[in-house]
């Protein structure tokens, strides 16, 4: 029989924007700086944590299988296994959705599960002439061959081949995730003034949340080699209006697209983990559980429209649990772009979609604006891909602790056409 599966605790960094450069920490470095105080308030040991589950897209090349790097860095003992695991932007709710069906299998009873990208960091994948020539350098024996080498130089060796930008373009639909906002904007007839409305109000809540206290447990300092601290997510624009986004140019459609710096997601470094535990190691070590892990679902469709994820994947959920939109008390859905949450939330709403498609049989509707990223999400505070699906899952377990909530999904797109969803009850 399945056995019940909790979410103990959780802690992530501050979401640090990446600016062009690689920022203060590498993906593996974010992982330590959240882990570390995470474990250290644990009524449990290290030791009783019987797997490492980490979620990271961006993998640099010195810290391979980051998930076991972090483990070792967090000080957990040479026996107990890590690995990584990589769906884009669903790798964090991955690696929760991986160590849930552990737990709930009986094979394992404490996890820790987690997400970590530094998109400051991403690889630069150079070009084959430039590949080739650096082999040749590297293998020259004497100056004379080295210098030959040196000779082939081409400046456009310089040029890498593959950077953050193809990262986020797919490889079947040569659009980048952007343009699959911009689709899902024309489809559903999304206006840019919707766009920057919601906008606004993701910045103007993420402010309140970190103003109110709301993200204190969960939002926990990074300290950087040079004393530098980072408290807060420092993508956030407080006071912000959709008067003062609709200044922006389009970015992905020019001129008239919809999707502009100011509505999409940021790009960002940052770390998320959580505890995940058995009945029983909750039982046995005291723990104070925030919520149950209920039922995931993953979904695919259409990569032009991978922004509609979030619905194919919560649909199922739904239907297993016999229960309709309006049944959800809070939902985070993950803010990749405004315009494609605002194209999920129409897709629920459109009777032909929810019935035909999505078979909700008359239980699809309008989700409570006033039930959806409550503190903000991605557009204000960034989205590190890797790391934003245990980033929601914590957050809306905290959330509904804090509203008492009794049931919410934390959903998200995945580039490549996917998505994720997970249904939490409050514990
Ligand atoms: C499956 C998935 O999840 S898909 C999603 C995956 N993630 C993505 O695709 C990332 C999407 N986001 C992006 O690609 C980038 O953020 C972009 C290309 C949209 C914008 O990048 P940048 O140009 O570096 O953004 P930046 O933050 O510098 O903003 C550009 C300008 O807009 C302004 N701006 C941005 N946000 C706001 C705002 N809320 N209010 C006012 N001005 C703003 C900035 O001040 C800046 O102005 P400046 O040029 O005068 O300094």
């Amino acid at each position: 029989m399945a056995r019940a599966v909790y979410l103990v605790d959780g802690a992530r960094t501050p979401f640090i924007k990446a600016r062009g450069r690689p920022g203060p920490f590498t993906p593996v470095d974010l992982a330590v700086q959240c882990g570390r105080p995470l474990l250290m308030r644990q009524a449990f040991e290290p030791q009783a944590i019987d797997l490492v589950i980490l979620g990271c897209v961006n993998v640099v090349a010195d810290e391979m299988n980051p998930a076991r790097v972090a483990g070792l860095r967090l000080g957990l003992p040479d026996e107990t296994p890590a690995f990584t695991v990589q769906i884009n932007c669903g790798s964090g709710m991955q690696s929760i959705d991986t160590a849930f069906r552990y737990i709930e299998g009986g094979t394992a009873d404490i996890v820790l599960a987690g997400g970590t990208d530094a998109l400051s960091h991403s690889p630069l994948v150079l070009r084959r002439g430039a590949v080739d020539w650096f082999a040749e350098l590297n293998g020259a024996r004497s100056t004379g061959d080295r210098l030959k080498a040196f000779a082939g130089l081409k400046p456009d060796f310089l040029k890498p081949l593959i950077g953050l930008e193809r990262g986020l373009t797919d490889p079947i639909t040569n659009l980048n995730m952007g343009q699959t906002a911009e689709l899902l904007a024309h489809y559903f007839a999304i206006s840019r003034q919707e766009a920057d409305e919601y906008a606004a109000e993701s910045h103007n809540r993420l402010d309140r949340a970190t103003n109110e206290g709301w993200l204190k447990d969960e939002m926990l300092p990074a300290f950087g080699r040079d004393g530098d601290v980072h408290e807060r997510d420092d993508g956030v624009r407080p006071g912000s209006s959709a008067a003062g986004l609709a200044k922006l140019k389009p970015v992905f459609e020019k001129p008239y697209g919809k999707v502009t710096a100011g509505n999409s997601s940021q790009i960002t470094d940052g770390a998320s983990w959580v505890v995940l535990a058995s009945e029983e190691a909750v039982a046995k070590h005291g723990m104070k559980p925030l919520a149950r892990i209920v039922d995931s679902e993953w979904g695919a469709l259409d990569p032009s429209i991978m922004g509609l994820g979030p619905v194919v994947a919560s649909a199922p959920i739904l239907k297993r649990q016999n229960m309709g939109v309006s049944d959800v008390d809070l939902w985070e859905l993950n803010e990749a772009f405004a315009a494609q949450v605002l194209a999920c939330l129409r897709a629920f709403e459109t009777e032909k979609i929810a019935n035909d498609v999505l078979g909700l049989d008359g239980r699809g509707g309008a989700i409570d604006r006033a039930r959806l990223n409550v503190d903000g999400g991605a557009i204000s505070l960034g989205h590190p891909v890797g790391t934003s699906g245990t980033r929601i899952t914590l957050h809306l377990a905290n959330a509904m602790r804090r509203l008492g909530h009794k049931r919410g999904i934390a959903t998200e797109c995945i580039g490549g056409g996917q998505g994720g969803a997970m249904l939490l009850e409050a514990a």
